[in-house]
């Protein structure tokens, strides 16, 4: 049955969301914390507002006009709409005044006029915008409103431009930026406009400000960056780790074997945990819209910036995540991963630039910046905003979404590739220029393959050369070596520990890769092509540990291409024959070991794989289990190929059509159990049971080499002695077997039995006698087990003391460090480069260049008349050398009292 797509990806989803069930409670204790700690900050950021209502002295009209701007060249009026009676209105504001025409701005829209203020007033500006401009002598409303770029007044709150909002500014700043002078002005003009009684008087009372803290100008910003940092922890405790824990219990790798679509499984974990998070930002957006920590900026337009940080991090997270194997590693390396962008986002330089467009962290910060700036302005954002420049080196909010998009896309393309070029353990390497080649964007055909007659070759493997070398030893595992193994027949490959068993399998599975030679599976060379036809059991079992036993079963004969239904029966109908029937329900991590065993050999039987590979299915099983584990291999035999390894040699001799015994290398024998007994067997076997052996070897082994002349001792364990008798002189073992029994009370012999040879014996001949055990490093059992230094310590009865326990913690980090050396310096020093790094990166950004000196001459100014002002006659020696050196620069040099009517270029110097 052909594995289709859109089934799997729900039989993945189903997957790992079971893992969310799972581990819910712990789950939901990271999503709330989170959400407590925002809230949290939400409700402390919120000041009570406090009405500052303090009476002011009046103003007279003259003083204000006096207090107000008009001094400078750069300080423009911007007005709109444009109509006849704004028009008059506004030129009668200018003669009252007294401004040049040219420093008038008329617009049309009210938006552009607002825009150029923005962006080119160089002074002091002011925008009116007129709403309503009732005709001369008619009855009605002027209604219209004053901004500047200096400052902006809203009903309830000032707005100052400049970053730093500060409430040391006194409360009169609305009346020294010019405010109130040109409110006034402009009433009076309209008052006057209208003819209406010119002798009235203006008068400011009062007005309210509410007090203004700095922190109402960041809010927006510090949110933010509050739930970027706690999204990066809850990234790393929930999305980084549980991969990469999936990676270190190879079932990452076993999922690769059993279906070509596991990257839908990579997918769904994506999926599933957008969602989460997307519900989880959802909620701290609408904390945040309800405690007015959004500013004036639209939900729709905040929630779209953070769901594509949320995308662009986990995409990024996910690239994280090919680093790292194991999970201690990827909690160090991924926090210091995820913590580098917010070194950038310090200080404004290039670096910063080449971050916003690497790091989704600086993106989105950069996002909440124009934001922020946006708000302060008191603007509300709109869609043209996307597109607008709101400081000089701020980035378009239209390119900070591009941005995220673009760095969710690379990263997702990065991840593919570097799994492609780095799989890890285990894992099909492509070469590192595999998007160039065409034959990577045909289509694999699928091998469909069809139940072949019994005998058949199902696996060939021919010339096949496999050796490991390690820094201590060099290990051959196959030295040109031929095999075949048929299909619906059982072949058992037998060998010592450490012969190559597991390692020759997982070669064919190709997750050990060969050094040479060929192995074809079902007629297929490429491992990527025919893994997933076999149904594979390895030496450890791989689980998860929130599935049931059922679960496992239905889930990966779904995966081979069962209906869910059809897996579900198939699932309940194997638990009863693996004798799990009682465990239905149960956790695979809580299975005793034999148990363990059997699920993992359902796990490999599931689906319709043509092909079986059992890796020691019965280890650790007990004689009944066993048994039942025959009669399922026996009952599949009917339709699959089957290849398994085992230590037991009457398990072999049972289930086995096929020996094949494995040593140095190379298949030493293979046949069927007969026809290795008959020709490698030693002969028959003899067994007595004699008091004393030792005293009466002499007599017994005189009759029997009389009649067997090649007979030989093979094994004495008291009472019991094994003689060998070669199958020659078959013809001659009942006479002796009759000497024998004549005999047995003079030799003291309790028991005379025969058997014929074992396969035991057979492979005892072929494979050596001698068991070899393996140490985890690859040194044989030669090698002495513990080091001299942890021989030290004295065997005693007595509890170990402090110092013996340090010691021997001392001793399990010092192996560790010795054996993984490479990896812990590079893990250890990983932080350390990154700050460095990060601290030299921002040292070189934060180099200030002075300017070019700025010519300071009195002659370069030109002509110009300066006014001294010395009201008290001091200094009287420095003025007069200042004059002078005026006088000499081409200027003139006056008193202040001095009248100055229409001057161009006047400075002034005060003596104090
Ligand atoms: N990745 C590796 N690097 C170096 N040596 C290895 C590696 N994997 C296995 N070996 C060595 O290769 C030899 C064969 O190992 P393998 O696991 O294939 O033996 P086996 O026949 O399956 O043994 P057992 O019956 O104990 O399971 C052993 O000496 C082992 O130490």
């Amino acid at each position: 049955m052909a594995c289709r797509g859109s089934p799997l990806f729900f039989v993945f989803l189903r997957k790992n969301f079971l893992y969310l069930r799972f581990n819910l409670v712990p789950l939901l204790c990271i999503f709330i914390g989170s959400a407590a700690v925002l809230c949290g900050y939400l409700h402390w950021s919120v000041r009570p507002v406090k009405h500052n209502l303090e009476e002011l002295e009046p103003k007279d009209y003259d003083v204000l006009k006096q207090l107000y701007f008009p001094a400078n060249d750069l300080d423009y009026i911007y007005f709109a709409p444009s109509s006849n009676n704004v028009d008059d209105i506004m030129d009668m504001v200018r003669q009252e005044l007294e401004i040049p025409a040219e420093r008038f701005r008329i617009y049309n829209i009210s938006s552009d006029m607002q825009l150029d203020m923005e962006q080119n007033c160089l002074g002091n500006c002011f925008a009116i915008n007129f709403k309503q401009v009732p005709n001369r002598g008619s009855v009605g409303r002027l209604v219209y409103s004053l901004s500047s770029n200096q400052m902006r007044i809203s009903p309830k709150k000032r707005f100052v431009n400049d970053e730093e909002i500060n409430h040391q500014k006194d409360d009169d700043d609305y009346i020294r930026v010019g405010f109130l002078t040109l409110q006034h002005i402009l009433d009076r003009q309209y008052m006057k406009y209208q003819e209406l009684n010119p002798n009235y008087e203006l008068l400011l009372s009062s007005m309210p400000n509410l007090e203004v803290s700095s922190m109402d100008s960041h809010r927006l910003t510090y949110f933010g960056t509050l739930c970027s940092i706690l999204f990066n922890v809850v990234l790393l405790s929930t999305f980084v780790v549980p991969f990469v824990e999936e990676k270190q219990n190879g079932l990452k790798e076993f999922l690769n074997l059993v279906t070509p679509m596991s990257f839908l499984n990579g997918l769904t974990f994506f999926f599933i945990r957008f969602i989460c998070y997307a519900a989880l930002l959802l909620f701290v957006l609408i904390a945040a819209y309800f405690y007015e920590a959004l500013g004036l900026i639209g939900f729709a337009y905040i929630a779209v910036l953070y769901l594509l940080y949320i995308l662009a991090t986990m995409s990024y997270a996910y690239l994280i995540s090919v680093c790292f194997h194991s999970v201690f590693y990827a909690k160090i390396g991924g926090l210091v991963m995820l913590i580098i962008p917010y070194v950038f986002s310090f200080v404004r330089s290039w670096v910063t630039s080449v971050a916003f467009f690497l790091f989704s962290t600086n993106a989105f910060l950069e996002g909440l910046d124009v934001f922020q700036t946006f708000s302060n302005k008191h603007r509300h954002f709109g869609a043209a905003d996307l597109f607008r420049e709101i400081k000089d080196d701020s980035t378009r909010m239209f390119w900070i979404y591009c941005s995220l998009i673009a760095q969710s896309i690379l990263y997702a393309l990065l991840y593919n590739y570097m799994t492609c070029v780095f799989p890890g353990p285990g894992g099909l390497k492509r070469p590192f220029l595999f998007f160039l080649d065409p034959n990577t964007y045909k289509k694999r055909q699928r091998n469909e393959y069809t139940t072949a007659p019994r005998g058949t070759h199902a696996i060939i493997i021919s010339e096949l050369c496999k050796k490991f070398q390690t820094s201590k030893r060099e290990t051959l595992i196959s030295d040109n070596l031929n095999m075949t193994i048929n299909n619906k027949e059982i072949t058992v490959l037998l060998g010592h520990n450490g012969a190559g068993k597991t390692t020759m399998m997982n070669m064919i599975m190709g997750l050990v890769p060969k050094d040479a030679g060929k192995i074809v599976v079902c007629s297929e060379r490429d491992v990527a092509s025919y893994r997933h036809l076999i149904g594979f059991c390895p030496q450890h079992s791989v689980f998860m540990s929130y599935m049931t036993c059922h679960q496992h079963l239905e889930f990966f004969a779904q995966l081979r291409g069962s209906r869910r239904s059809d897996a579900c029966l198939w699932a309940d109908t194997k638990l009863k024959k693996l004798g799990l029937k009682e465990k239905r329900d149960e956790y695979g991590r809580n299975l005793s070991g034999g148990m363990k065993r059997r699920l993992s050999l359902g796990i490999a039987i599931a689906g319709n794989t043509k092909i079986v590979i059992l890796d020691e299915p019965s280890s650790g099983l007990d004689i009944e289990s066993r048994r039942q584990l025959w009669d399922i291999l026996l009952n599949l035999r009917k339709e699959k190929a089957i290849l398994v390894t085992t230590h037991y040699m009457e398990e072999a001799e049972v289930l086995g059509d096929t020996i094949c015994i494995l040593a140095n290398g190379k298949l030493q024998s293979t046949g069927s159990p007969l026809e290795l007994k008959r020709r490698l067997g030693i002969g028959y076997r003899l067994k007595l049971e004699v008091t004393d052996f030792t005293f009466r070897e002499r007599e017994i082994m005189k009759i029997i080499l009389d009649y067997v002349p090649t007979a030989r001792v093979l094994n004495v364990v008291k009472p019991t002695v094994y003689i060998c008798l070669p199958y020659a002189y078959k013809m001659c073992f009942s006479e002796m077997l009759l000497k024998l029994e004549s005999r047995t009370s003079e030799l003291e012999i309790s028991t005379i039995s025969m058997t014929d040879t074992s396969l035991e014996d057979v492979f005892l001949r072929c494979a050596g006698e001698q068991d070899q055990v393996d140490t985890p490093d690859g040194s044989r059992n030669d090698a002495p087990l513990l080091t001299a230094l942890y021989k030290r310590l004295p065997s005693q009865h007595t509890p170990p003391s402090t110092w013996q326990l340090w010691l021997a913690v001392f001793y399990k980090k010092w192996t560790f460090l010795a054996n993984e050396w490479l990896y812990a310096v590079i893990m250890l020093s990983l932080p350390v480069v990154c700050v460095s790094g990060a601290i030299l990166a921002m040292h070189a950004m934060s180099v200030v260049k002075n300017e070019a000196a700025l010519p300071l001459k009195l002659s370069q100014m030109g002509s110009g008349v300066v006014y001294i002002y010395n009201p008290t006659g001091h200094h009287a020696q420095v003025e007069q050398q200042l004059r002078q050196q005026i006088e000499l620069s081409g200027l003139t040099a006056q008193n202040v009292a001095a009248t100055r009517k229409q001057c161009e270029k006047c400075y002034e110097v005060h003596f104090l």
